[in-house]
């Protein structure tokens, strides 16, 4: 079984995200060494772009903190080298497809296996354009991570039907950021991916709260945190009791 999957086995996976070298390097060593230890199951590192597209204000400014630290793709790299002297917590990136090109697709994936790297999350590159990239991820090992949005409709089952990993199914339209409600279509279309694939689904976008969690869980096999978690980052705070408050309620 993949190595992703395996860490859905009898579990709900807690997955929070963070962006790399925000506000520095240790600082974003440490806050991944604390999440590890504090009940994340899989770590979502975001490497900053400067066109986040689907990013809401909170990240995009965590973007920005990470730039004026002077971040780009082999400090991130470098940062994943010292959190591994560590920890073998399972760690995935998100970013967007230019960094990767630019990087060089081969390159880019090797790193990633020698970083023990499981998946990529790359939300402008959709399936239909994934094949260049599909290739050296398979070869190296790595996932490419899948969305499915409220509005994927026709295109569900053959999303599903490609997924590894597991599927990140985006809770609502717009970009990133806390939101107080969700649709109660969710369950359904996590239903319908189920009907094509064993691949576990774990639903991000808009999530803050334990109790959002705990609800959420209930549909799907992990729940995925950013903006509330780079908020706290954000105001220097600690990430330990967030972290065990929300992996207890899932
Ligand atoms: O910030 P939120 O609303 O908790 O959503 C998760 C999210 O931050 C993370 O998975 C993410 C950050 N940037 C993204 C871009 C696209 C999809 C997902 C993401």
């Amino acid at each position: 079984m993949n190595k992703l999957e395996e860490v859905f086995k009898n579990k709900k996976a807690f997955i929070p995200f963070v962006v790399a070298d925000d506000p520095d390097f240790d600082t974003t060593v440490q806050n991944i060494l604390t999440l590890a230890n504090n009940g994340a199951d899989i770590i979502e590192l975001g490497i900053p772009f400067s066109d986040p597209v689907a990013d809401g204000p909170v990240i995009q400014v965590a973007d920005l903190r990470a730039f004026d630290a002077g971040v780009n793709t082999n400090v991130v790299f470098d940062i994943v080298a010292k959190v591994r002297e560590s920890t073998d917590v399972p760690l995935i990136f998100l970013t967007y497809t230019n960094i990767v090109f630019k990087y060089g697709y081969e390159e880019f994936c090797k790193r990633c296996r020698d970083l023990n790297i499981s998946g990529l999350v790359i939300p402008d590159l959709p399936l239909e354009e994934q094949g260049d990239l599909r290739e050296f991820a398979k070869q190296y090992d790595i996932s490419l991570i899948q969305l499915i949005a409220p509005t994927s409709g026709d295109r569900i089952e053959k999303i599903a039907k490609e997924a590894e990993g597991f599927i990140y199914m985006v809770s609502s339209m717009g970009v990133t950021g806390q939101r107080e409600d969700f649709s109660k279509k969710l369950s359904n279309t996590i239903e319908e991916i189920r009907k094509y694939t064993d691949v576990p689904v774990a639903i991000g976008f808009g999530i803050h709260s334990a109790e959002q969690a705990q609800a959420l869980s209930k549909i799907a096999d992990g729940i995925i945190i950013g903006s509330a978690i780079v908020e706290l980052i954000a105001e220097g705070k600690d990430l330990a009791e967030y972290s065990n408050e929300i992996k207890a309620a899932i």
